[in-house]
């Protein structure tokens, strides 16, 4: 069956906020949860919890004591100036640890390997300041797959990069995903991103939340909810357009080629 996640009615306040409330979900092996949500409706915190960093007030994450299994990615920020590490030495150092100033046979193969699958070997000898955004976030993906996790949780990993870049980078993910069986957790702020990729949406307002297939979440019943006033969302073909009732624009559209 593979490595699952389970969260069991998770809440969790900060200051005076209740930021979760009663979050449960299971994330299979080789599922991709796409994660959406307005600024502030928790969803780094959900990460947090995930990793650890923050306690819940309430509820349970199984298994405990995963830290070893979680490959993590964080937003793309322009940062590593000044980082002349090569990019291949910058993978390998995400291999467990190890004493040894050297890397085995077996450790280069699987180095190369994750190089391979990432797409970075062209430029594998470059130093990480020589990058463009979309290839270090190439990088952190593949140095992050080193470590062999279980699941990978990536904070808005294609924030600040060209359309391109992000579809280049979320399809690499969904093709790890599905090939080495990682269960991955994609926070974004584009639904026609994740929408195109995600085995299933979580969306997340503040101390709200709805998980479901594409589909699922494009019924009127679920958004209405989570906005917390009627909203209509009518599908034309492969496209929705969704609107609130009192207002003649509409607040979101967006396509994708997924099936019900
Ligand atoms: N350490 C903290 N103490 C008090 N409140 C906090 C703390 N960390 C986060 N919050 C609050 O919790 C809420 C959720 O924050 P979080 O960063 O999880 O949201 P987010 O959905 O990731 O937002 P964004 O899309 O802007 O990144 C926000 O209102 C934030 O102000």
């Amino acid at each position: 069956m593979g490595y699952q996640l389970s969260l069991e009615d998770i809440s969790v306040h900060l200051g005076n906020e209740q930021v979760l409330q009663d979050v449960s979900f299971t994330l299979n092996a080789g599922e991709f949860l796409g994660v959406i949500g307005p600024n502030g409706a928790g969803k780094s915190t959900l990460l947090k919890v995930i990793l650890g960093i923050i306690k819940p007030n309430k509820g349970r994450i199984t298994p405990q004591n995963k830290n070893s299994v979680i490959g993590y990615v964080p937003q793309s920020r322009p940062m590593d100036m000044g980082n002349t590490i090569a990019v291949k030495d910058f993978v390998s150092m995400g291999l467990p640890h190890s004493i040894r100033p050297w890397l085995t046979k077996k450790e280069k193969h699987m180095v190369n390997e994750i190089i391979a699958l990432t797409q970075i070997g062209e430029f594998s000898h470059k130093s990480i300041s020589e990058l463009s955004g979309g290839q270090k976030q190439r990088v952190y993906l593949a140095q992050a797959l080193a470590r062999q996790p279980k699941i990978m949780l990536l904070d808005e990993p294609t924030s600040n990069l060209d359309p391109a870049a992000q579809e280049q980078v979320t399809s690499i993910v969904r093709d790890t995903s599905n090939k080495l069986g990682i269960g991955v957790i994609f926070i974004s702020h584009d639904l026609n991103l994740v929408s195109q990729y995600a085995d299933r949406i979580l969306y997340l307002t503040k101390g709200n939340y709805a998980i479901g297939t594409v589909g699922e979440m494009m019924k009127s019943s679920v958004l209405s909810q989570l906005y917390g006033t009627k909203v209509e969302a009518n599908a034309d073909g492969n496209s929705f357009h969704i609107s609130q009732s009192n207002q003649s624009e509409p607040i979101s559209s967006y396509s994708y080629n997924g099936t019900e």
